[in-house]
């Protein structure tokens, strides 16, 4: 559905060079943080910024020969950007229908008043959480095949991320082909919808895995210097140096769990693995 290969991007101080695949029927999440490149890999996608290098294909087709009916096909949510703060929701409805042939206002307005929109409020007057909703409504209103979502949960309340994340679960159940890119610098918002996540710091993807593998595999191991020194460590992808020993990043915990029963063994959520795959030095 999307496929980013070695694209880069270089400002003065900081250089992209990304490469991911999104494939249909999945959530794929883009977890890093502030400064880490998210926002710039989406603009590459969209076009608002010219790659440096490197190929993207959107829905089989080189991203720049996309038609205009191609990319009614991609719903959008950027970090940085909404709709006029003057408008009211049935303003944007108006304005929608203008853009979108297929835009199904009935159907908008329904959603809006579910999530508990005015109709008639200038937008300037909505809470965080209530312009995050519009800007998702507005992104899912025109039946898209791809949904390229930059941040949408930023600065809400677990309700509401809640609630949006919902949305998206429906979204993919209504059609099995359908795709999402989404991105977050808190991962946990992550860990529970996406099908497989890619981690980017400092412009590069430093891991990719299935959000099932590596919430089942993937372990800190804690050790002292002694077992650390003894231990098999063909399946340790990350090690830092602690007091106490070393904590190691593993994706075979079950094998350190049979093997060395002395270790303590933590699961690891996203930011366990994001620390460890930032700090951590490889063997
Ligand atoms: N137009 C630009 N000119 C120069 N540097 C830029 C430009 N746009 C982005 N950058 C730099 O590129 C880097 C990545 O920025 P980007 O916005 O992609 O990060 P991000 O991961 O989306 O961060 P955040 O979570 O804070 O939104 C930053 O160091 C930023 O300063």
């Amino acid at each position: 559905m999307l496929k980013l290969e070695n694209v880069t991007k270089h400002y003065d101080r900081f250089t992209l060079n990304c490469s991911l695949h999104v494939e249909p029927g999945c959530i794929t999440g883009l977890v890093g943080q502030n400064g880490a490149g998210k926002s710039t890999t989406f603009k590459a996608v969209l076009g608002l910024i010219r790659p440096d290098g490197g190929k993207i294909t959107i829905m089989g087709k080189d991203a720049a020969s996309l038609t205009m009916k191609d990319r009614q096909k991609i719903g959008v949510v950027l970090s940085n950007s909404g709709i006029s703060g003057y408008l009211t929701v049935k303003d944007t409805a108006a304005m929608l229908s203008g853009f979108y042939p297929d835009f199904d206002k009935g159907k908008f307005l329904e959603s809006c008043r579910k999530c508990r929109l005015p109709e008639k409020k200038k937008i300037k007057e909505f809470s965080t959480g209530m312009k995050a909703k519009l800007k998702l409504l507005i992104a899912l209103s025109h039946s898209t095949d791809l949904l390229l979502l930059d941040e949408p949960t930023a600065g809400l309340d677990v309700v509401a991320r809640d609630e949006l994340l919902d949305m998206l679960r429906e979204y993919m159940e209504e059609d099995e082909n359908r795709s999402i890119l989404i991105s977050s610098h808190i991962s946990t918002d992550l860990e529970g919808i996406c099908d497989d996540l890619y981690m980017i710091s400092d412009g590069k993807i430093i891991f990719h895995e299935d959000t099932d593998i590596l919430l089942s595999r993937y372990a800190v191991l804690k050790v002292d210097h002694k077992e650390f020194a003894q231990m098999d460590k063909q399946y340790i992808l990350r090690v830092k140096k602690e007091n106490f020993g070393y904590s190691a990043l593993t994706d075979q915990k079950q094998f350190y769990a049979e093997n060395y029963p002395k270790a303590v063994i933590e699961n690891s959520g996203i930011d366990d693995v994001i620390m460890m795959m930032i700090q951590g030095e490889e063997l």
